[in-house]
């Protein structure tokens, strides 16, 4: 028999799948491929009328095109030009939802319109033109981001956005002053305004490069493997060269939003698991079947999406630093780097300076085991609260708890690196009231990195970059309180802490000038004011009725958000603005002396109505209003001018006035030119960040680091952790370990109280556990697993003591599997995660399993038990905490088969059931050393609220 992928020497052999045998069903929808060519290379494959359509807009006839461009192929000449545009883009972006602007709505057309509007909860109708019906729906520009929502998150679609923008140098008369062009392409990966919204999770497009042709033979597990991952929202950047065995331990860290494969893959159905089993993973998430034309596009003519301040010094640093990558891993760069800026062509990336990752940095935990963990979310209902998590979550930063949610997918193998966290949780945790002031501070800090990432799009309202230069002032701050107080460190400590305090040091003046020259005040103002509007908008509120209250006077000259003082140019504007103000008052005050005083009427009011028409306001009784109607009749002049009526009602009247007019024109000019003035001055600090980009985000990685590590502080002191000993060696001993979650369960539901208990294993050493059902074997099993992971991401344990030899994979055979490996029994599936830990656990690893060999017959079950806890011994050679309902078994085999070295290396312990009398009885979940010779069930089943007739009748069988 073949096995169907390879296997090194020494492994066990692998079961084959045959596809015949044990057929995978499709996989589920969100799999789309997008037909996209990237280059002229394409031409030669018969693909040149796409090849027209590169999404490359600036070589792009059609996203350029104005609607009167038609098509190359006019294949429906009687579409007007809009909506011929539309349709080439439906035909040129097949299976993505086309979203056009069309004025100030989005829009769908023709069959996308009939299938999305029901879905996207919008009402179709249909427009008549000469050739015919089209239907078509739509919906208001501001609501994009909740549409995008629905079609990327929710429907895991990609969604092409064509953007309306006006001709330049044409009238506003002309009919066709308007064209359109694709300016970005959402898909989950992309979709960067989530990404701003979701403060605490990274949103991650992973590429993986697999080797050509590799899947037309089978799989070899030390195939190497090229990754890359980013957040666009962040600037992060990542590669990393991965073997194949061990590729999906690395997808689990990631947790990817959407991953990126070549189209080439496509036939092969990677995720039915046929051609390497592990894959089956890949069926979670979001795929893209991508052109991958990388070996076209130098990795230089990508440099321009880095800004790492000076451009030569950015080139140089990249070229440098690219040198350290293997071949898979610029490949996986390349295609990632082009995707992006392929999908958001209309702005400008700024990515930090690619990171290598070494596989041997960080530990290993494979997908089941981040689930079995419940590290991220609870295996019963995917949900974040209960997780570990969210359980030991205590950031008050989003850069500190993305960081913390990367730490616990992947803890460090950095010895010196973990100590260093010890250290200094240490200290946080000793020093309490430092700490509760330290993070007051860091509770005022922004998201620094996505701010940036904001202003280098283009995007980013001025009230963000105060918030961006309170953030660097309050680093400031954060660095000062710690120089104060390094007095209260040892030496080692305090040189961690005086370096880390080195990248807060950000440059003040550029800080300063904004804090002292931008007015947050109108800036929180202006910022309500737009809210409230925005408010209405969503509640969509007659915009008529709003148009009917006419604008009071023109704005004050304390709307504006920029200081005079900041440049002589915005000096002399407002000095002119104040100039002109003074005019308008002088102008007021005397003709509301005129009409008010003299005339009578009861109030007068300098306006500009809603058609912009500047004119007087005057109230009053008819008979005061019939006289101010004679004057103007006879051509009276009011500070110099005739008045004509504009608009009038019993007791109103509207007035022309020419001085009046020309002061308000003056006004206005005056206000848009000071506005002009003060957004170029915002974009002028907006760029100074995004120069700035490497140091501002260091400044963001320190603050997430000081965030996470207080936060451990907080948590130690409140859960009552204890500095575990981290070291080389190859140990795993605890003293009255606890389950966090199990714990704070226990406590929220009952009176109960968590019984510790002691875990001691070396290198090859096995502890088999046994017990009642419900005993608590699992949560020992786990228990042990998050006390090694909670070690090495540097935060302190739930023990009275820990000793961790560092471990550098962590496997587990827990539980039910998921759903994945649909059609295969679940014994099938048991036993395909039992032999990757026999072909991946090393003499560091941590291996836990629960109840191996329980999906089969009792005597077959039993052997396969045996076998795979003697195969860890003598191969695998990890530790090994080994539950298990056939202890009694197990011994009798081990004691009959086993040499004595090998015996020793196994310890039995059991937990145990406590008769109260009567029917009653309590689960000790303390452990002792021996076999628990039986399993209650039959008590499980009758908690279970069996029926007596069959609780009597198991019981009779029992005996
Ligand atoms: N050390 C402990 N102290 C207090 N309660 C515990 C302890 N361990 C487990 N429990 C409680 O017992 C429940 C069952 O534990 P667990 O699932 O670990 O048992 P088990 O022995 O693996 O059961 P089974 O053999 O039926 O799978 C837990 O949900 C928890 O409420």
């Amino acid at each position: 028999m073949k096995p169907f992928f390879k296997v090194p020497k020494g492994c066990l052999f692998f079961p084959r799948l045959s596809i015949r045998h044990y057929s995978l069903k499709a996989p589920q929808p969100k799999i789309s491929k997008l037909k996209i060519t990237f280059n002229k290379a394409s031409e030669s494959s018969g693909e040149k009328a796409v090849d027209t359509y590169s999404i490359d807009t600036d070589s792009c006839p059609i996203a350029q095109a104005n609607d009167n461009v038609l098509s190359p192929i006019p294949s429906k000449p009687s579409l007007p030009p809009s909506l011929q545009y539309v349709r080439d883009l439906m035909d040129l972006y097949k299976e993505h939802v086309v979203l056009t602007q069309m004025g100030s709505f989005y829009e769908l057309y023709f069959e996308q319109a009939v299938k999305y509007a029901p879905e996207l909860n919008i009402s179709l109708t249909n427009r008549a033109y000469s050739h015919g019906k089209v239907p078509f729906a739509g919906f208001p520009v501001h609501q994009l981001s909740r549409h995008l929502k629905m079609l990327v998150n929710n429907y895991g679609y990609s969604v092409t956005i064509a953007e309306q923008f006006k001709k330049e140098d044409v009238a506003n008369n002309e009919i066709n002053k308007f064209y359109r062009r694709v300016t970005r392409i959402v898909t989950p990966g992309t979709f960067i305004d989530e990404a701003f919204e979701n403060l605490r999770e990274n949103t991650y497009l992973l590429n993986i490069e697999f080797p050509e042709n590799c899947m037309s033979q089978v799989a070899d597990v030390s195939l190497k493997i090229g990754i890359c991952w980013c957040d666009v929202s962040t600037g992060e950047i990542f590669v990393q060269q991965v073997y194949l065995k061990d590729l999906v331990s690395a997808i689990t860290r990631i947790q990817p939003k959407e991953i990126l494969l070549d189209e080439r893959l496509l036939g092969f159905h990677i995720e039915s698991g046929t051609w390497y089993p592990e894959l089956v993973e890949l069926k979670k998430f979001f795929i893209k079947y991508q052109k991958m034309p990388s070996q076209h596009r130098t990795i230089e003519s990508f440099y321009g999406l880095f800004n790492l301040g000076e451009k030569e010094a950015t080139d140089r640093q990249l070229r440098i630093q690219f040198q350290t990558f293997t071949q898979k891993e610029l490949a996986a760069l390349r295609n990632t780097l082009l995707y992006v800026s392929d999908h958001l062509p209309d702005f400008s990336i700024n990515f930090q300076i690619p990171q290598r990752q070494l596989a041997t940095a960080i530990m290993q935990i494979d997908s089941r085991t981040s689930a079995a963990l419940e590290l991220h979310s609870t295996v019963r209902d995917n949900n974040k609260k209960g997780s570990l998590l969210s359980s030991i979550r205590r950031t008050v930063t989003p850069s500190g708890t993305r960081l913390l949610s990367q730490w616990l997918s992947g803890p460090s193998l950095d010895l010196k690196e973990i100590k260093k966290r010890q250290r200094i949780v240490g200290f946080f945790k000793k020093n309490v009231d430092l700490t509760e002031t330290l993070r007051l501070m860091l509770k005022k800090v922004n998201d620094l990195s996505r701010i940036l990432q904001k202003f280098s799009f283009g995007r980013g309202e001025a009230l963000e970059l105060i918030q961006m230069a309170q953030s660097l002032q309050i680093s400031r701050e954060i660095r000062d309180y710690l120089l104060d107080n390094v007095s209260l460190m040892k030496v080692t400590l305090k040189s961690q802490i005086l370096q880390l305090t080195e990248t807060l040091d950000f440059e003040k003046g550029l800080v300063d000038d904004i804090l002292k020259f931008i007015n947050e005040e109108e800036l929180v103002k202006s910022q309500d004011v737009k809210q409230n509007g925005d408010a209405n908008a969503i509640l969509e509120i007659d915009v008529k009725e709003k148009k009917d209250v006419n604008k009071d006077e023109v704005s004050e000259l304390t709307d504006f958000i920029v200081n005079p003082s900041f440049n002589s140019k915005l000096r002399k504007l407002h000095d002119a603005y104040q100039c002109v103000w003074q005019k308008k008052e002088k102008l007021n005050n005397s003709l509301k002396d005129l009409f008010v005083g003299e005339l009578g009427a009861k109030t007068f009011a300098l306006k500009e109505r809603q058609n912009g028409e500047y004119a007087l306001h005057v109230t009053g009784t008819v008979s005061n209003l019939k006289k101010i109607d004679e004057l103007i009749a006879k051509k009276t002049e009011f500070y110099g001018n005739s008045c004509h009526i504009l608009q009038q009602s019993s007791q109103t009247r509207w007035l022309s006035h020419r001085f009046w007019t020309d002061l308000g024109h003056e006004l206005e000019l005056l206000t848009l030119k000071i506005r002009n003035e003060e957004s170029n001055i915002i974009n002028l600090f907006k760029r100074k960040f995004i120069d700035r980009s490497d140091e501002v985000r260091q400044v963001a990685t320190t603050l997430g680091y000081l965030d996470t590590l207080s936060s451990f502080a907080v948590l130690a002191n409140e859960k009552n952790l204890v500095c575990p000993k981290v070291d080389e060696s190859d140990k795993l001993e605890v003293v009255n370990g606890r389950h966090l979650m199990v714990e704070e369960g226990l406590s929220a539901r009952s009176l109960e109280t968590f019984t510790a208990n002691d875990c001691e294993l070396a290198k090859d050493n096995l502890w088999v556990i046994t017990g009642p059902n419900m005993g608590g074997k699992s949560t020992f099993l786990r228990q042990n697993a998050i006390i090694v992971i909670l070690a090495q991401v540097g935060c302190f344990v739930p023990c009275s003591k820990a000793h961790v030899g560092i471990v550098d994979k962590l496997f587990s055979r827990v539980g039910s599997a998921d759903d994945l490996y649909n059609e295969m029994s679940t014994f099938m599936v048991e036993m395909i995660e039992t032999s990757f830990i026999l072909q991946g656990a090393t003499t560091r690893s941590l291996a836990i399993l629960d109840e191996i060999g329980r999906g089969t017959s009792g005597k077959e079950g039993i052997s396969i038990a045996y076998a795979t806890l003697k195969y860890l011994l003598e191969n695998n050679q990890c530790r090994t905490l080994f539950a298990t309902h056939f202890g009694q078994e197990l011994k009798q085999i081990i004691d009959r088969k086993c040499a004595k070295d090998l015996r020793e290396k196994i310890k039995f312990y059991q937990s145990g059931i406590t008769d109260l009398g009567g029917n009653n009885f309590c689960y000790n979940h303390k452990l002792k050393p021996g076999i628990c010779m039986k399993s209650d069930a039959i008590r499980v089943a009758e908690l279970a609220g069996f029926p007596t007739e069959a609780l009597q009748e198991a019981r009779e069988i029992l005996g």
